[in-house]
This record gives structure tokens, C-alpha cells and sequence, in this order.
């Protein structure tokens, strides 16, 4: 149990009734997890109004109640508090409750479009292999050291992410990785931890359902460097029209990379092949098994990050050498019959024509390029016609095919889709709904040395469908049907 009042450290308070030297046992959101003597926030959601289930979670043992506007029935026995932004509250609360435990550990944020994961798990291996005790929020997993957690978001809600720090804190983690998305922004998920570094990877056509406009979006991304304190480091991809935008009201430490302008960590591609890369940073020469231009920009975040962080610039080389890629970031294999099939995680305009680009300049023009992609259903559909277009583009033969409808008709994604094709590349596309088939008709038209793409889904093992979620796995499913081939 703990005091109210020591869980509201720190938050702005508007009006009280009740009593805040109460005794609370926990704090929850959703009215249905309230218990007794609980603490229930009430938030105004994208769906539904948080302050309906007010009454509700009194009635399921709250003894108080933080919200945006008091209720019109004030019950005696529970401590009311009036704020003016409950996700703020929450986030300031959720980090009382756990014992402010970003303030032990060095916890460093990654945001941008594309490049969080990568460069937040390379960072996590990084370390690890340097001897420390790492933690990770990802949307591929959590780490709490060596202890694995399922993840649900990019960037969990805040009383999930402190309770993960919490744990982190329990087990000795001396260094924290952690992606933070555009939502994760803006619904205050990060509010109140305490930073040792920001990255800022890119800045690409994503989520503008959620933010209405680039601009929006961009001030959201830019809003998390400019609440970063001064002690912090602020490091940015200036080759990203949008990274000296991140920097112009930080209080941080302002630290540029870039392969293309002048920056204070810079990188040059000496090599890009199916092998890998061969770069040179800062006059040093590195090997990576990380493919594609893109990766290099990764890399070169990872090495920058590691050195502001205190770790040697030899070692961390050293290191960045024995990088394993990340699960469902081009991770291929190659069939018997030398068929190419690579699964990546492309899943916004810019990141498809970045891979298929890579994989376009390291082909020789003779192979066929099949691409099976598709777009989310509930999500912005504006980038549609746009990845239609870039896929039909770059690609000699295109599978258009479900990617998590979700609660949308599959047959109106895949017509938005469409919408982005150019005439003369009709004849490359097929639509074929179900991604099973999908990707079973691309291993039937591939021949030796052809390569498949399938993008969209990386890592995901699921196909979210009217709600409800069926197994699913890209690269297994293709190996198995690679593996089935007859030619
Ligand atoms: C659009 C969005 O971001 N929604 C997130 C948001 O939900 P919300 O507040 O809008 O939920 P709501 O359904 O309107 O409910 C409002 C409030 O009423 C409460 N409630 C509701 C019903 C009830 O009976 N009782 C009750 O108390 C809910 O618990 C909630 O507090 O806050 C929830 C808690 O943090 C999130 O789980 C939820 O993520 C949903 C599931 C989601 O799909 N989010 C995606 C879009 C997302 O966040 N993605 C980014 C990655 C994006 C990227 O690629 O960059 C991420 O960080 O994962
Ligand atoms: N630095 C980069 N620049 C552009 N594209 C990239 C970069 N890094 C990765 N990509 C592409 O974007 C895809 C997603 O990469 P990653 O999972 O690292 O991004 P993310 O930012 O974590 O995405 P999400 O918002 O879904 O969490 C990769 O599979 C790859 O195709
Ligand atoms: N973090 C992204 C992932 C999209 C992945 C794609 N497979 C989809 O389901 O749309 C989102 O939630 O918008
Ligand atoms: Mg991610």
C-alpha cells in the first residue's frame, strides 16, 4: 500500500475532494482490472470516454478517482482528483508508484518512422555483449535483461513501461533501450521518465490517420526532444530533412550524424552486398552482416549512441562486427532451387522502396523481383495507393494481399492499393487476398536465382482479422512452401 498523495508527487492538481493521505494498493486505466482500493484514471480515449466508467470502478472497490472533470455524484469515502491532462497524470503517477526507476538505469529513446526496432535491439545486443546488464522495450519484445516478455505496443502505456523498469531496476540493468513512437508521444506514455539520450532515426508518411497532418506528426516526434533535459544527449540523422527540426528547442546536447552532410559522426559505404556492408566510420573500417544503405544509417545511430554512452570507440567496432540482424528485418533464406525469399518488416512507403531499392542494387537485371505486400486495415490509408505505386515500380511481378485487415473489408485495402498502380505496370500485379496463397503463388512463379520479397508483417506471427487473431507467419510460411516445390 502507498499514500495517494506520495503517488501525486509532482502532478498538477486543479481541485480535490476526499482525502489524499488515503492508502491505494494499485493504479489502473481500464475500470474492468480495478480491485479493491484501487486508484482508477480516467482517460479520454480515440474510442470511448474514460469518465463513463467512473461509477463503475468505484463500484469495483476504486477509493479514488484522478480525472479531467469532476463527476456530477460525488461518493463519500472516495478521494476525487481534478487535472487537466490524465495521460500526463498517469504518467507522473506511474512513475511514483514504481519508485522513479528510469532515474537508475541509463535509458536512452529511439523514435522516428523507420529504423526503431533495429536500432534499439542492435543496441541491446551491443551492450550485452560488452558485459552489462541491458533492458529493452521494443515492439518485437521486452528484455529485461536476459528475461524475455511478450510486447504488445511500440511504446507501451506508462504504468507498463515503469512497472518493466521497475523490474529492470530489481535486476541490476544498467542501460535501457527503448522505442518511442509517434502515439507513445502523444499520449504522454513517456512523460515524467527521466532520459539519458534521444534518437531521432527519419521522419517518413506514417500514422497521418492518427496525426492529421506531416506537420502534426513531425511536432509530436519534435516535442520529445524538446522536453529532453539538459544533461541528456539529442543525437540526429541530418541527412533527414526533419532532424535540425528536432534539435531547435532541445536544452540537451546536440549531437549529429549523417552519411551525406557534414555531421559530428559520419559514414561512408564502402561495400553493400547480400553479404553485408563494409563501412567506414569516422576512418575506421567495419564489417556489418546488416544489408542495405539503410542499415548503414542505422549502424552509424548504434555506434554514435554506444561511444556518447561511455563505451570505447575500438570495442564498440568490435562489436558492431558481431551484430545479428533482427528477426523479420530482412531476414532471408535461400532454397535449394537458389530461390531468394526475404521477409522484412516494410510496412511504411518510404521503408518498401528503401528495401526494395536494396534489393534492386544488389540483383543482376535478369532475376525477377516478386513483391507480396499489403497495407493494415484501421490504419492510415493514405499510404495505400502510395506503397501500391512503390511496389509496382520497383518490383518485375507484385502480389498484393492482406496485411491485418482488421475491422476493414479486405477487398476495399486491397482497391486502395490498387489505386496507386500506373497504368504500364497493370500487367505486373495479382491480387490474391488470402497471404497464405499469396505467398504459395510467388514461390510457384519464382525460378532459380528470382528473389520474393514479402513485406509488412517482419517479426509478426499473427493475421488480425475482424478481430481476431489467426497464426500466421511469413517466414515460415514461406520456407514450407519453398520447401514443397517441385521444379
Ligand atoms: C489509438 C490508440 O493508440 N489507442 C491506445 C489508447 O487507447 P484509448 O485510450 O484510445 O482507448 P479507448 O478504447 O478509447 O478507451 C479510453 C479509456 O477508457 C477505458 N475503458 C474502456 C472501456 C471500459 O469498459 N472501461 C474503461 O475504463 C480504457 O482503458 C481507456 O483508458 O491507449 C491504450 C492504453 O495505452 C492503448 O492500448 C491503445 O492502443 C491501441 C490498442 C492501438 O492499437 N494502438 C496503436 C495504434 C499504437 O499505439 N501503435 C504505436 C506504434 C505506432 C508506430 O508504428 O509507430 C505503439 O506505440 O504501439
Ligand atoms: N534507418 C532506416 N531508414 C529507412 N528504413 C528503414 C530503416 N531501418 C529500417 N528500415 C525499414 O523499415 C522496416 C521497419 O524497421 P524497424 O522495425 O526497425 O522500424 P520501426 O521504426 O521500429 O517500426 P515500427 O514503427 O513499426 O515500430 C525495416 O524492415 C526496413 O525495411
Ligand atoms: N506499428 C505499426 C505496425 C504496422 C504493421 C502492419 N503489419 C500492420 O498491421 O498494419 C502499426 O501498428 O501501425
Ligand atoms: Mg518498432
Amino acid at each position: 500500500m502507498i499514500a495517494l498523495k506520495d503517488i501525486l508527487y509532482k502532478v498538477t492538481i486543479n481541485a480535490v475532494v476526499g482525502n489524499t493521505a488515503v492508502n491505494v494498493s494499485a493504479i489502473d486505466f481500464n475500470s474492468r482490472n480495478i480491485k479493491s482500493k484501487d486508484v482508477f484514471v480516467a482517460i479520454k480515449g480515440s474510442a470511448v470516454d474514460g469518465h463513463k466508467f467512473i461509477d463503475g470502478a468505484v463500484k469495483q472497490g476504486a477509493v479514488a478517482v484522478v480525472c479531467e472533470s469532476m463527476p456530477e455524484q460525488l461518493l463519500d469515502g472516495v478521494t476525487y482528483v481534478e487535472v487537466d491532462n490524465t495521460h500526463k497524470a498517469l504518467a507522473v503517477m506511474a512513475s511514483n508508484y514504481y519508485g522513479t526507476p528510469s532515474e537508475n538505469l541509463k535509458l536512452v529513446g529511439v523514435t522516428g518512422t523507420n529504423g526503431k526496432t533495429t536500432v534499439t535491439s542492435l543496441l541491446y545486443q551491443l551492450f550485452k555483449k560488452a558485459g552489462y546488464k541491458v533492458g529493452l522495450l521494443s515492439t518485437v519484445k521486452i528484455m529485461v535483461d536476459d528475461k524475455e516478455f511478450k510486447a504488445t505496443h511500440t511504446t507501451p502505456d506508462s504504468l507498463t513501461i515503469n512497472k518493466y523498469l521497475k523490474l529492470m531496476n530489481d535486476e541490476g540493468v544498467e542501460f535501457c533501450f527503448m522505442e518511442v513512437s509517434s502515439h507513445g508521444i502523444h499520449q504522454h506514455r513517456t512523460t515524467g521518465l527521466h532520459f539519458e539520450g534521444g534518437v531521432f532515426t527519419n521522419l517518413s508518411h506514417d500514422h497521418l490517420d492518427y496525426h492529421n497532418t506531416f506537420a502534426e506528426y513531425r511536432d509530436v516526434k519534435k516535442s520529445f526532444f524538446d522536453n529532453l533535459p539538459k544533461h541528456a544527449f539529442a543525437l540526429v540523422n541530418i541527412d533527414d530533412k526533419n532532424g535540425l527540426v528536432m534539435l531547435q528547442n532541445t536544452k540537451s546536447k546536440k549531437v549529429t550524424y549523417a552519411l551525406k552532410s557534414y555531421a559530428d559522426y559520419k559514414a561512408q559505404i564502402l561495400e553493400n552486398q547480400f553479404g553485408g556492408l563494409l563501412l567506414k566510420i569516422n576512418e575506421s573500417e567495419v564489417w556489418t552482416r546488416l544489408i542495405g544503405s539503410f542499415n548503414a544509417y542505422n549502424v552509424l545511430a548504434i555506434y554514435a549512441t554506444s561511444v556518447l554512452l561511455g563505451l570505447e570507440k575500438v570495442e564498440v567496432l568490435r562489436l558492431i562486427s558481431e551484430l545479428e540482424s533482427v528477426s523479420g528485418r530482412f531476414q532471408y533464406v535461400v532454397s535449394k532451387e537458389k530461390i531468394t525469399a526475404i521477409v522484412d518488416y516494410a510496412h511504411t512507403p518510404d521503408a518498401l522502396k528503401n528495401v526494395l531499392e536494396t534489393i534492386n542494387s544488389i540483383r543482376t537485371k535478369n532475376e525477377e523481383l516478386i513483391t507480396v505486400v499489403g497495407c493494415g486495415g484501421d490504419r492510415d490509408k493514405t499510404k495505400r495507393p502510395k506503397m501500391g505505386h512503390i511496389a509496382s515500380a520497383l518490383s518485375t511481378k507484385v502480389i498484393f494481399t492482406n496485411d491485418n485487415p482488421r475491422s476493414e473489408q479486405p477487398e476495399s485495402i486491397l482497391d486502395d492499393i490498387e489505386k496507386g498502380v500506373e497504368p504500364q505496370n497493370f500487367k505486373k500485379i495479382l491480387t490474391i487476398a488470402d497471404r497464405a496463397q499469396a505467398i504459395k503463388a510467388a514461390c510457384q512463379m519464382a525460378h532459380a536465382n528470382d528473389i520474393i520479397l514479402i513485406a509488412g508483417k517482419g517479426h509478426e506471427t499473427y493475421q488480425e482479422i475482424k478481430g481476431e487473431r489467426f497464426d500466421f507467419d511469413d517466414f515460415k510460411m514461406v520456407n514450407d512452401f519453398l520447401k514443397q516445390l517441385k521444379k
